[in-house]
């Protein structure tokens, strides 16, 4: 789309009453010749660079942008402006002091100077501020407000509203975009190559949605049509949810490490110091984690399939798929995905870890101290079948659980998960991921052996690490099997269909009190 056409949009952008066009001196300044097909090339080439390494003044027919405030993200947005072919104008309660932060082309004046021409402007200033610019209601009449900004998850839980419907209640006579809040400032400033490209956008207004998508992508970055203004919330918490959803399992997976280790720490190491004086110290960097990581990555295994089950359980007492699971279960639920790559990432640590377990000094030293033990006591062949068989199987079993683990893996990788169907992504994350909770137990219990049984294995009266990691997988194993079975599996496939225990449905009417709750048969 030419530059021009933009120009037009944002120029004939009129609100209902509002006769006059928004960019009212826009409307006069005569049409560029630069087109919009031009800023399709790579941005870096579009900076026009002076010899003094400033930003060139942009062509007498750029459109023209408002921005109000003048911190971190009003520079990176008028730098990117800027690039992208826009001349901008800044309003500053103090123009003097912050002028020279900003590119040279930029014009930066008082508040009320810099939103008389402009029919966009970019409020870059925080909420609890927005008040303060209520005196220039009368300038800011009929133009279009985009509210780029990202709350605090305080502030977020604090407001009901979200920002942008709050500056909408402000300036009832403007129409608000919301947008850019998922760009950091410094990825408006690097450039869309670096960083999420895509911008949510809301607005009650189709055509200022329309000009802002536009100005969107003139800047290099992908317009996301988010709906109405009543989306603002949504987009506000896009950002908030994105760490969150890291933070519990990733807490998860160091309480469990930490435990763990203490756990082996003891058994391993403490031990053998305190009761028999052995100095096993050297044990810490490479033997106590590689019993500590598998233990991790099985147990979180074991807690991306739980979840489900629990699910299944409640749906079966409940009778019912239509009541709401409790927020725990269903924020469970929600962080499968992290908790399984977690799994998966301590999985390949341990194959690696176990890799290395040969490569040890203290493995040569062993190997060569038996081997004298032996030239000693005179014996000349030591082999011991089921051992030998033993240590086969469960290599094997373990590099197959890692394998199946890792197509799961790489299934979730969005481009690849997107080339699946939901048949087919269902099938390798629900079956081939029992499939590979399944396997390592086979691998952790071929692993273990009889030693659960041997008294010699226990320290200080500690079961050895593994039988304690096979308690919550083994549950998970039998009631998935308990699912299987003919009465429960048809009567949970009834149940997911929207069959109902009490075929009643009970409803209420919004104004009735729960006394004249009804019910009726359908
Ligand atoms: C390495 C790795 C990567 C992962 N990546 C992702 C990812 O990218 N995205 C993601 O969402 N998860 C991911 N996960 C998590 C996990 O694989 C999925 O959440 C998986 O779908 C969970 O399977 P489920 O069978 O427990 O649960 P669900 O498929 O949700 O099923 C819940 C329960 O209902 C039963 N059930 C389901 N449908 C029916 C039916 N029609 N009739 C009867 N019973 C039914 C199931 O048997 C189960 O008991 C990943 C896990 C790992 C280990
Ligand atoms: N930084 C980032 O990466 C991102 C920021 N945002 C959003 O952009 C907005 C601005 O953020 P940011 O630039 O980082 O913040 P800054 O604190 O750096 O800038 C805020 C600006 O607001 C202006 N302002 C106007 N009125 C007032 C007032 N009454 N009191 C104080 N300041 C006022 C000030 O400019 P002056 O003194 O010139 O008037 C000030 O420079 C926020 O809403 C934020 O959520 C959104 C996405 C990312
Ligand atoms: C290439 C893949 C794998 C290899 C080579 C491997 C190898 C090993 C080895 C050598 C041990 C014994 C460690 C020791 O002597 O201290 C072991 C134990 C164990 N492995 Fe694996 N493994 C693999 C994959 C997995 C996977 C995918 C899981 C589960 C998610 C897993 C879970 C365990 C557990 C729970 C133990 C017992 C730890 C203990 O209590 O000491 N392994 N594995
Ligand atoms: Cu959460
Ligand atoms: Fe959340």
């Amino acid at each position: 789309m030419p530059v021009g056409d933009l120009r037009e949009a944002m120029a004939q952008f009129t609100l209902q009453g509002t006769r006059e066009p928004l960019i009212g001196q826009m409307s006069h300044l005569s049409v560029g010749t630069r087109v919009l097909g031009e800023m399709d090339k790579p941005l870096i080439s579009r900076h026009r660079v002076d010899s003094d390494g400033s930003l060139a003044e942009p062509p007498s027919g750029a459109p023209k942008v408002g921005i109000l405030g003048s911190g971190d993200f009003a520079r990176s947005l008028a730098t990117r402006l800027v690039g992208s072919g826009f001349s901008v104008v800044v309003g500053s309660r103090n123009p003097k002091r912050t002028a020279g932060l900003f590119p040279s082309s930029t014009q930066v004046t008082f508040q009320e100077e810099a939103v008389r021409s402009p029919g966009v402007i970019f409020v870059a200033v925080f909420r609890e501020h927005y008040s303060s610019l209520c005196g220039l209601s009368d300038q800011l009449a009929g133009k279009i407000l985009v509210d780029v900004s990202n709350p605090t998850e305080q502030e977020h839980l604090q407001h009901r509203e979200s920002n942008a419907e709050y500056l909408a209640s402000l300036f009832p006579t403007c129409t608000v975009v919301k947008a850019f809040n998922v760009i950091s400032a410094w990825t408006l400033q690097a450039g869309p190559r670096d960083g999420n490209r895509q911008v949510p956008i809301c607005s009650d207004q189709p055509e200022a949605k329309r000009i802002i998508s536009e100005m969107v992508h003139a800047m290099g970055f992908m317009p996301l049509d988010m709906g109405s203004l009543a989306s603002a919330r949504e987009v506000e918490a896009m950002p908030l949810c994105l760490l969150p959803a890291w933070k519990v399992p990733a807490l998860l997976a160091l309480g469990l490490f930490v435990c763990f280790f203490a756990y082996n720490f003891i058994r391993d190491v403490l031990q053998p110091y305190v009761q028999e004086g052995k100095n096993k110290f050297y044990k810490l960097p490479v033997s106590v984690v590689n019993t500590t990581l598998p233990c991790v990555a099985y147990v979180l295994l074991s807690l991306v399939y739980l979840p489900g089950v629990l699910a299944a359980a409640l749906q079966l007492q409940r009778g019912t798929k239509y009541r709401r699971f409790p927020d725990w279960l269903d924020h469970w639920l929600q962080h499968r995905k992290q908790i399984g790559l977690l799994s998966f990432f301590c999985a390949t640590l341990h194959a690696l870890y176990s890799f290395c377990l040969p490569l040890r000094r203290s493995h040569r030293y062993d190997l060569v101290n038996l081997a004298v033990k032996q030239v000693l006591t005179n014996k000349s062949h030591i082999w011991v079948e089921e051992e030998v068989w033993r240590m086969e199987i469960y290599l094997s079993l373990g590099v197959l659980a890692l394998g199946t683990l890792s197509l799961l893996a790489v299934t979730s990788l969005p481009s690849i998960a997107n080339s699946l169907n939901w048949r087919e992504f269902s099938f390798v994350q629900s079956t081939l991921g029992f499939v590979a909770l399944v396997l390592s137990t086979l691998h952790t219990l071929t692993y273990g052996w009889t030693r659960a049984f041997e008294e010699s294995r226990y320290k200080f009266y500690l079961p050895p690490t593994f039988t304690l990691t096979l308690l919550v997988p083994c549950v998970v194993i039998l009631a998935k099997g308990l699912f299987l079975l003919r009465c429960f599996r048809l009567r949970l496939a009834k149940i997911r269909r929207g069959w109902e225990k009490d075929s009643a449905v009970k409803f209420m009417l919004p104004n009735d009190s729960i006394l004249t709750e009804k019910t009726s048969h359908v």
